[in-house]
């Protein structure tokens, strides 16, 4: 990052006053008629009301748009475990993305805890004060036993965003770069940098997009994950194949696409030189991506090359399912994110990108045209379109598939922030 990049990054931080979110009143509160209902003594009746129907908390309180975002602090993007408060300026900025794109309420909650099973205990105690969690910045695998025992424990939808929201949008970009490089899913090779969070996520659900598990060559620190390894644990051991590739250089050998979700500067030019033709190229990492875009261009000039960052072209993120994802869940009041969720997501996003750029996109990225092709594969995340398809792609899909409590709301699919 240039320096002045970061000196202008600590100043957005903090000024005009320090953080990015803020909490602001839905009410009036001006006379004591108003005080007497906010509080003493009319709190009283919603408080009866709560203790004798718990439902009725999504009628009287903002639980019904809360989303808690929650983290211990050990995997922060690609900076590593630097704790709780390390994280929060990330964890503000989720709540931050969740309010502007989806007008859905959001609270960073970072949790010292000194094992996987404190976290839960914390999280789980707190659960049912929100209507959403949004798991964030955890490392694996310890993440993979924490969502599964939350999910199971709590009557809300509990979802790690570093797991399903990168998977969602790594999908859906990924089906996108295939069409544009005329490459089929069930044909291509991938060489997986990363076997954490993001990375085991992520496969899993390109080989439900149709990905053939043998084609795949996932890659940890020790290199690459076979069937011969005696080290590896039982989220790896799913993606162990038998292969005589041994290092990472040998998993990107002919591969048709890289998928990068490890850490900075991983690859190198001569690397990427060895793909097949018309490669697909995911450097995920953030903030510094496993090979920058300008190192990719003076290698190669047939690459579609997306990063995870919004000053790039094709900026493969998070940011671009999260807050869809769970304002359609909290519509219709699903008790979980499944697959048929996550799968209806990618897809919604993957034809928004085919459909002509507004000109409100163009002007937030300061560009005067932009089309679907190999710069643009993945819709922008100022298009205020997400809202309306996205949200409505998992509120359907939640309902078809039997995990919402309630029909689809009167006001879908939303036009813009003003409908909720
Ligand atoms: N663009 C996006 O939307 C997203 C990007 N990410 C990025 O993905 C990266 C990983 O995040 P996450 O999965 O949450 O973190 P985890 O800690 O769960 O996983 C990190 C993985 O990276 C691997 N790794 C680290 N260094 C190397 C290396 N030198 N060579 C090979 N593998 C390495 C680790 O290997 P080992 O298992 O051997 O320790 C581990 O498997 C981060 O950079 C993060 O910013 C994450 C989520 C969303
Ligand atoms: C984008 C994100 O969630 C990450 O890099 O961890
Ligand atoms: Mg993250």
């Amino acid at each position: 990052m240039s320096e002045d990049l970061k000196h202008a990054a600590l100043e957005y931080h903090a000024n005009p006053k320090p953080g990015k979110i803020s909490i602001e009143l839905s009410t009036p509160a001006e006379t004591s008629r108003d005080l007497s209902l906010a509080y003493s003594p009319g709190v009283a009746e919603p408080v009866k009301a709560i203790a004798e129907d718990p439902e009725n908390a999504y009628k009287y309180t903002a639980k019904g748009n809360l989303v808690a975002v929650i983290t211990d602090g050990s995997a922060i993007l690609g900076l590593g475990n630097l704790g709780p408060l390390a994280s929060k300026p990330v964890m503000e900025g989720k709540s931050l993305l969740f309010k502007r794109f989806a007008g859905v309420d959001s609270i960073d909650v970072e949790v010292e805890a000194e094992s996987p099973q404190a976290f839960i205990d914390t999280v789980r105690r707190i659960a049912n004060t929100y209507g959403g969690i949004n798991l964030e910045d955890i490392k694996a695998p310890e993440c993979f036993e924490i969502e599964r025992t939350l999910i199971e424990q709590c009557s809300i939808p509990v979802f790690h965003d570093d797991q399903h929201g990168t998977a969602i949008v790594t999908v859906a970009g990924v089906l996108n770069a295939l069409e544009i490089q005329d490459k089929k899913i069930d044909d291509v090779k991938m060489a997986v940098l990363g076997a954490g969070a993001a990375a085991i996520s992520c496969t899993k659900l390109l080989i439900l997009a149709g990905m053939k598990p043998e084609n795949i060559f996932m890659c940890d620190r020790k290199g690459v994950i076979h069937s011969g390894r005696d080290d590896l644990n039982q989220y790896k051991q799913g993606f162990a194949v038998d292969t005589d590739k041994r290092t990472f250089d040998d998993a990107i050998d002919g591969a048709d696409i890289f998928l990068g979700l490890s850490g900075p500067d991983m690859v190198k030019a001569e690397q990427i030189q060895k793909m097949a033709e018309r490669p697909i190229i995911f450097a995920c990492a953030n903030p510094v991506p496993e090979i920058m875009p300008d190192v990719v261009a003076a290698a190669r000039d047939d690459a579609i090359m997306a990063t995870g960052r919004s000053d790039f072209p094709n900026q493969v993120n998070n940011v671009l399912g999260f807050p869809f994802i769970f304002r359609g869940a909290l519509d219709v009041r699903a008790t979980r994110i499944n697959e048929e969720m996550k799968l209806a997501a990618a897809q919604a996003l993957a034809e928004l990108a085919k459909e002509p750029v507004t000109q409100e996109v163009l002007t937030a990225y300061g560009l005067d045209e932009l089309a679907f092709g190999r710069d643009y594969i993945i819709p922008k995340a100022t298009d205020s379109r997400l809202l309306g398809k996205v949200s409505y792609a998992v509120a359907k899909a939640a309902i078809d598939s039997g995990v919402a409590d309630g029909p689809m709301p009167a006001n879908y699919p939303l036009q813009s922030l003003a409908d909720i």
